[in-house]
């Protein structure tokens, strides 16, 4: 599914303050391509990957179309469902359930819809292929950071999603873990999924078909090439 955005901004509001985070922020991202997001903290990635996954509401007048489905004019529960079917999601702490066995927790969003039997057979392959399946019994806290974020993968990928969204999935792995892990990530996108990824790590910018950079809720477009000569990534 190719995504493309135009004019999307979003502000936080509260009763003592509005806060534009994101500022008429317009791209666009072509089927199976792997695009990185870069920019310092505080300058909206996460919110923009979280608007464009339906997690978040845009502002208004914003435009998110992802593959024919226009996302921005959706409500929330039609948001929850296409991002369930569409969209694999994958953050830098797992976001796994502490008091669930690593199979547990790759069948848990799915069980509401689907039948167990179903789910437990394509757990099993998923962990299977990501080399986790002597640890599907296990608690998160028994996990290598490495093994919870394959758990985290195995759950992203249960539905079978077009867009891999990746908020420094990386982030907490040594780096022969975290190259594993890009590694099947890039195999995923071999396959042929959108991957959008937030890092602040010039390594995994490697992988990358394209760099996008974030300030201040602004979205550029920026060279691999002027990025490592011109400037360190800010952090
Ligand atoms: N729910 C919220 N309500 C109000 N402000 C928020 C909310 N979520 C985030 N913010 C603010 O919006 C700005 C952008 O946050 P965001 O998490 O998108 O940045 P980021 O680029 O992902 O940062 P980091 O690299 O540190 O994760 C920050 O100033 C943050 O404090």
């Amino acid at each position: 599914m190719d995504i493309n955005v135009m004019n999307l901004s979003k502000t936080y509001e509260s009763n003592v303050e509005q806060k534009k985070v994101l500022d008429q922020v317009t791209f666009k991202v072509n089927k199976g391509e792997w695009v990185n997001i870069i920019g310092r903290s505080g300058s909206g990635k996460t919110t923009l990957l979280k608007c464009l996954s339906g997690i978040m509401s845009a502002d208004r007048g914003s435009i998110i179309n992802i593959g024919d489905l226009p996302i921005h004019s959706k409500s929330e529960e039609d948001r929850r469902e296409f991002r369930r079917q569409h969209i694999g999601y994958i953050y830098q702490d797992y976001q796994l359930f502490p008091a669930y066995t690593a199979k547990q927790n790759v069948m848990l969003p799915e069980l509401p819809y689907q039948n167990e039997s179903i789910l437990l057979k394509r757990a099993e392959e998923l962990m299977e292929q990501l080399n986790i399946e002597h640890r599907q019994d296990a608690l998160p806290n028994q996990l290598s950071g490495g093994e919870q974020q394959r758990v985290a993968i195995a759950r992203a990928l249960l539905n079978n999603p077009d867009i891999f969204v990746c908020d420094e999935p990386t982030g907490n792995l040594d780096r022969s873990t975290r190259d594993e892990v890009l590694q099947i990530l890039k195999q995923l996108q071999e396959e042929g999924r959108t991957i959008l990824f937030v890092t602040h790590d010039y390594d995994v910018i490697e992988y990358g078909d394209r760099i996008f950079e974030m300030d201040d809720g602004r979205l550029e477009e920026v060279s691999q090439k002027t990025l490592i000569i011109e400037k360190p990534i800010k952090n």
